[in-house]
């Protein structure tokens, strides 16, 4: 599990997070909702340790995220942050095979590569693996980012907003992955998603934010109602109530 505890974080006397305490389960998809702004990036990159904690604590797997090794924090967790940095000399292959890095360091082995065949064909670009990156498509870019995340085969996956860019076709496609990866290889996924739709319908645990403070959490059927979207999206929206919730809201 990821726990949560009395996390605040300012920037430049702004108060961005507001005394978060949370307690994310092991196992499943746990979805990060809110409007812009509300600090939905700010919380997931301290869980990674992608800029250092101000206050409060925060532990993956029992691991505090302070003061764990860098090697062994990346073979618990790993995260897709929104505008990763890409050197642009890079084969598609080539990146994603990088998600094995901290595994091999530097040395892959005949396991590292059947994953990131594996993996490639997964995400559809078995057939992109020699171009250059530089020269895909936002969304095929999002795909290889994504497979490279994937392939760093840690128990806890954080994805910001990993939709971006991508068609319906691989967005059902992506939400479909992250639903069977949780389920079959009992991971952990976090994953900050703007249509609320994917949350409904994919996620076992929603976590609602607004103004850097928590507004609501627990598991989807429970949590996602008119009354909190209404609390955190600021207008009325009906929830067809289904096989999974449908948020009608255009
Ligand atoms: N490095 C920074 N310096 C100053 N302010 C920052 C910094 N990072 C984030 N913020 C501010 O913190 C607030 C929360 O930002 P954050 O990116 O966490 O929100 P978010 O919920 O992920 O938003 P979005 O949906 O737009 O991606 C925003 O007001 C943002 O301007």
């Amino acid at each position: 599990m990821i726990d949560i505890r009395n996390v605040s974080l300012s920037h430049g006397g702004t108060r961005v997070l507001d005394d978060i305490s949370l307690t994310v389960p092991k196992g499943g998809v746990t979805a990060l909702v809110g409007p812009n702004g509300a600090g939905k990036s700010s919380l997931l990159s301290l869980i990674a340790r992608l800029q250092p904690l101000q206050d409060g604590q925060i532990t993956v797997d029992g691991l505090p995220v302070g003061k764990t090794p860098s090697r062994q924090l990346a073979k618990t967790l790993a995260v897709l942050r929104q505008d990763p940095a890409i050197g642009s000399r890079l084969r598609v292959g080539e990146l994603v095979a990088l998600g094995r890095f901290p595994h091999h360091r530097g040395r892959p082995g005949p396991e590292d590569r059947r994953i990131v065949a594996e993996t490639l064909d997964e995400f559809d670009l078995a057939t992109l693996a020699d171009k250059f990156v530089e020269t895909l498509s936002g969304g095929q870019r999002q795909r290889v980012l994504v497979a490279m995340t994937f392939c760093q085969g840690t128990d806890y996956v954080l994805l910001d907003e990993p939709l971006n860019n991508l068609d319906m076709y691989h967005a059902r496609q992506l939400m479909r992955y992250v639903r069977r990866v949780a389920d079959e290889k009992t991971r952990t996924i976090v994953i900050i998603v703007h249509e609320i739709n994917y949350a409904a319908a994919y996620a076992d645990h929603i976590v609602a934010m607004k103004s850097g403070r928590l507004e609501a959490h627990g598991p989807t059927a429970e949590v996602l109602g008119p009354a909190m979207l209404k609390q955190v999206f600021g207008y009325e929206m009906s929830v067809l109530k289904g096989q999974s919730p449908l948020v009608a809201h255009y």
